[in-house]
């Protein structure tokens, strides 16, 4: 059959990526949801995290968003993290530019491999800047939402985290995802060398439970080109502002 041909030519072991795009597929068209363990190894995810930590020390993060509750007193904060956003070639973050490249391999491949189930409802040729995300600790929490509930053109959350020995009765900062048409959660601690993805529109709304340490994480959006070029279209004619930064 077609398919031999097809995986004979695809069953090439030099590529080490083969096999973890067959994992996100399998994953992602069952659950919407995959987490890939010990994703780079310990020695780059260390070299990814210095980066990471010599970039907060240096103060280039800022506060993320504060919004007043609406029929509340004080302002209530949405999401109380420190953010910013890199292209992963800027001087000194070379390691945080090859986890990108990474990242992207895989689901650039993943997204043209036949037979990759609801990975391929998309055509993924773009995607945001990397958005480096610091909790800083003392309670510290994303309330539950969703990335992209309004067809801004996100279709996959990919999210790398940072966190060594991270321990959520002691840190809290547990990532809860509520995938829709079930009562099932997802409890995805954040931990060291630890990658995620999940769908980001109104199938898996999520929070970030407070945090009691700083809590990091590497964050991309990966856009279908058929919902941008839409978003972008009506970002032009309404002027309304795409909800994330490029
Ligand atoms: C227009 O400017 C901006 C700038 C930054 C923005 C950041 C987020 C965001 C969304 N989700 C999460 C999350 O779910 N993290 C899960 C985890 O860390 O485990 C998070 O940390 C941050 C959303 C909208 C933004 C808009
Ligand atoms: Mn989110």
């Amino acid at each position: 059959k077609g398919t031999a041909v097809m995986n004979n030519c695809y069953l090439d072991n030099n590529d080490p990526y083969h096999e973890i795009c067959l994992r996100v597929i399998r994953d992602m068209t069952t659950y919407g949801v995959c987490v890939l363990d010990n994703f780079l190894g310990r020695d780059k995810g260390l070299l990814v995290r210095n980066e990471v930590l010599e970039m907060y020390r240096s103060g280039i993060f800022t506060a993320g968003q504060l919004v007043s509750d609406p029929g509340g007193t004080g302002a209530q904060s949405i999401r109380s993290d420190r953010i910013t956003w890199m292209t992963g070639r800027e001087p000194h973050c070379h390691n945080i530019g090859t986890l990108i490249n990474q990242v992207d391999s895989i689901v650039i491949r993943a997204n043209k491999m036949p037979d990759n189930g609801r990975m391929g409802d998309y055509i993924i040729n773009t995607r945001t800047k990397a958005m480096v995300a610091c909790y800083p600790g003392s309670g510290s929490n994303y309330v539950k939402h969703v990335d992209n509930p309004n067809k801004d053109g996100r279709c996959i959350t990919a999210i790398y985290y940072l966190n060594l020995d991270w321990d959520v009765r002691r840190c809290g900062g547990l990532l809860r995802v509520f995938p829709e048409g079930t009562d099932k959660v997802a409890n995805i601690e954040p931990i060291f060398d630890r990658m995620l993805f999940f769908w980001s529109d109104r199938r898996n709304p999520h929070e970030v439970q407070p945090a009691f340490d700083t809590r990091y994480a590497i964050t991309l959006w990966y856009f279908d080109a058929q919902e941008r070029e839409e978003a972008i279209r009506l970002y032009q004619t309404r002027g309304s502002q795409p909800s994330s930064s490029k």
